[in-house]
């Protein structure tokens, strides 16, 4: 197998006092004229220090990392040296990596730890489209994310022991992908949508409630009503829409004065979202992750009472 010899390169370090200078416009640092104006426009008139000291070292084509305080602007000083190798803002005197180039016809690639943040850098993409630039995207499959989400969800269904689970998604067609998923990990499950015929669901409520299945994936609208006091665990596979009906969801469990849980499963990006449900419902809704096979909460409890008031 052949190794590809790695450069090492010797790491120097520059103090932000006693970076080389400090220019007083994004002109000085060399950027090209249309990205001025367009960052003029936006009232970005004056680079930071961050900016100015990062700036022209990136842009001569030299390896940078930024160590700072959050809020100084190390995301431009970043981005703007880049916009300046692609598109027809590219700068002709950075030599850049051209034979890449010229095989792949990548000049820039965008990583987002999301497939939300994804999806909103492709509607970004129009307007960006408007300067010339071409793009294109590499989301992860939706069956990736659904088969994760199953996962969370027999993780979630042994570390409560739970025996009678009402699992929610918003769309049908996922639904019934997740249903064959989670028969594949052998976990007894039905599905319980709109599809289905009244005789259909009543057949699938009889067999859950005699607890011969052990997991009803549904959606909030088949679900709506639904009577099952032995259920001791919501799921909710999908962020909820909002607030009315993370309520309904949730309230299929914990009937009668019984015991209930309800977890929702979202990424990191997500979480804003079910702080935001929080709010609106004056619930907790605990961040918590697996250790040992038990969901453990993982944030500061008083933190978050105060975070509620
Ligand atoms: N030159 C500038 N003039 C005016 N506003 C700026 C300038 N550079 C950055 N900003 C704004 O300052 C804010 C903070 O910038 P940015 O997010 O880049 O900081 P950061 O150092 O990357 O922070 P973090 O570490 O949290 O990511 C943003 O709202 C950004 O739009």
């Amino acid at each position: 197998m052949k190794h590809r010899k790695v450069e090492r390169r010797r790491l120097e370090t520059t103090k932000l006092e006693s970076a080389p200078f400090a220019p007083k416009s994004f002109s000085e640092l060399g950027l090209p004229s249309p990205l001025i104006e367009r960052l003029e426009s936006g009232r970005f008139n004056v680079p930071t220090n961050v900016q100015s000291a990062a700036i022209p070292t990136i842009l001569k084509n030299h390896d940078v990392v930024i160590q700072l305080y959050t809020g100084l602007g190390k995301t431009l000083a970043y981005v703007l040296p880049i916009l300046c190798g692609v598109g027809p803002l590219k700068n002709k005197s950075s030599s850049g990596d051209k034979e890449t180039r010229k095989k792949t016809g990548i000049e820039a690639v965008l990583v987002a730890p999301s497939r939300e943040l994804g999806l909103f850098l492709i509607q970004a993409q129009t307007q960006i489209s408007s300067l010339g630039q071409q793009y294109r995207a590499f989301l992860p499959h939706p069956n990736a994310i659904l088969h994760r989400k199953v996962g969370t969800l027999r993780r979630s269904v042994h570390a409560m022991d739970a025996q009678y689970v009402i699992a929610f998604m918003n769309h049908t067609r996922q639904l019934k992908d997740g249903v064959f998923k989670l028969e594949a990990r052998a976990m007894k499950n039905a599905e319980l949508h709109g599809d289905l015929g009244k005789l259909g669901r009543s057949t699938i409520l009889k067999k859950f409630k005699s607890g011969q299945e052990r997991v009803l994936i549904t959606n909030e609208l088949a679900a709506r009503g639904l009577g099952v006091p032995e259920c001791d665990l919501v799921v909710n596979l999908d962020l909820p829409t909002d607030s009315i009906h993370y309520a309904h969801q949730a309230g299929r469990t914990g009937r009668l004065g019984r015991k209930g849980t309800v977890v929702t499963i979202c990424k990191e990006p997500e979480m804003f979202a079910v702080k935001k449900l929080q709010k609106q419902l004056g619930v907790y809704i605990p961040a918590c992750e697996f250790t040992k096979g038990k969901l453990v909460v993982t944030e500061d409890e008083k933190k978050y009472a105060e975070a509620l008031k």
